[in-house]
């Protein structure tokens, strides 16, 4: 492979961006990806995988270059140099990068690579916090998998096309997809590919949607006709489905403490054609109150640490916090307390995560099944998808009934 200088240069700025303006990789990388309007698909592939790559790797490249953050150019250089080198790709003679060690280089790579933190490029704290909730043999094998480059699934919006027709369509956009065994709506593209472009999308013939992902809305057993309320919808990628498995009938109440965020989910449902859902932003205790013991299904699809989803956020390694996963548990108790009270006798709620953690999974719900706002539910099933077992994202899910009076 040759290494172009402006590519090289789109990736060695966003590097900069990431690790000492703390701009979130995947932000760096579309800004990147504006850079030039002339960059090929090969070309894009290229700065979106390299600066992905050293973001994943950061910790055992950083060790391997002895740089610390912040970084200076030089040191970006240096990781950059590591990552060349790693991956058998000839130095350029460009000023900027100095003399290499490349036999040093493989030498420390050989050496970091027999201690698991420094291999799997992960902070002393995740280590140690996931090695103690998973156990040593099963983080091994988790993060390991985490660390692979996440697959682009997609979910067929059933509400205008099925599965099949859909792959057909996409075909004619030469976007190549394969069926995932077990998921009913989800297809995976064995090429990646920019589908965000092609007509079907535009159309609102599916959504991207990890297939772990996509098991969370059939969780919740909905059925047509039903009110159901997404309590965390975020940008609605679980109530598009929800609306899609009710067949468009019945009430979906999208809530989030953002109203932004239902702004992105208001734009979504419409190309969806998706016409039952509701948004309301949770401002104070009233919207919740308001639908006690009002809704068949309630979903809570918590905030999490996304442990689970560290292959699509190879960033959040670095940025996540062990405070913040404290906090966070809170937040998971507490909306457990107050929005399982939306459920009608009889009703159903599902907690979901993008966490591996049995703190921030079973745990809650066993704190919650044994406090005064529990007392009422009764454990169905729960599901516990790890990476390395699904191939896809780690995952938790939780079905709860609520008795009849
Ligand atoms: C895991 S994300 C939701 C993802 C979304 N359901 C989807 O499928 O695309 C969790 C969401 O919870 C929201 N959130 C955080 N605290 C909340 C709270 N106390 N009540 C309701 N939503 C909250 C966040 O803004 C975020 O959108």
């Amino acid at each position: 492979m040759r290494l172009h200088r402006n590519l090289t240069f789109a990736v060695i700025d966003s590097i900069r961006d990431i690790f000492n303006e703390g701009v979130y990789a995947d932000k760096a990388v579309e800004k990147a990806l504006k850079r030039d309007k002339r960059w090929g698909a090969r070309d894009r592939k290229f700065v979106a995988e390299t600066i992905y790559d050293i973001v994943r790797w950061n910790r055992l490249y950083a060790e391997i270059a002895e740089v610390k953050v912040p970084y200076d150019r030089d040191n970006i250089w240096r990781l950059f140099s590591v990552w060349c080198i790693l991956r058998g790709i000839a130095l350029p003679d460009w000023n900027q990068i100095g003399d290499v060690p490349e036999r040093r280089i493989k030498g420390r790579f050989a050496e970091l690579s027999k201690t698991r933190k420094f291999r799997e490029s992960i902070p002393d704290w995740m280590d140690e916090l996931c090695a103690s909730e998973l156990g040593e043999d099963v983080w091994t094998k988790e993060i390991a998998a985490l660390n692979e480059q996440a697959k682009v699934i997609l979910r067929t919006n059933t509400l205008n096309i099925s599965r099949e027709i859909l792959q057909k369509k996409l075909r004619t956009e030469n976007v190549i997809t394969e069926i995932v065994p077990n998921h009913p709506d989800a297809l995976v593209l064995p090429e990646r590919a920019n589908v965000f472009r092609t007509e079907a999308f535009h159309n609102g013939f599916f959504e991207v949607q990890d297939a772990s992902s996509q098991l969370v809305a059939a969780y919740c057993d909905v059925k047509p006709g039903m009110k159901v309320v997404d309590t965390c919808a975020g940008a609605g990628g679980k109530t598009l489905h929800l609306s899609a498995l009710m067949e468009n009938k019945g009430q979906i109440i999208a809530m989030d403490i953002y109203e932004s965020k239902l702004r992105k989910l208001k734009v979504r449902a419409k190309r969806n054609k998706a016409h039952n859902i509701e948004l309301r932003v949770i401002d104070s205790t009233k919207p919740i109150k308001k639908l006690h013991g009002k809704a068949d299904r309630v979903l809570i699809d918590a905030p999490c640490s996304g442990l689970g989803v560290i292959r699509r956020n190879p960033d959040s390694k670095w940025k996540l916090q062990p405070e913040f996963i404290d906090n966070i548990k809170k937040v998971q108790q507490d909306v457990l307390q107050q929005y399982s009270k939306m459920v009608k006798p009889g009703g159903k709620m599902v907690y979901a995560t993008c966490s591996i953690l049995p703190s921030e999974n079973q745990n809650q719900v066993n704190t919650f099944l044994t406090s005064e706002a529990g007392k009422d539910f009764t454990f169905v099933k729960d599901k516990k998808v790890l990476a390395h077992k699904s191939g896809f994202d780690g995952f938790y899910m939780a079905l709860l009934e609520k008795k009849e009076i």
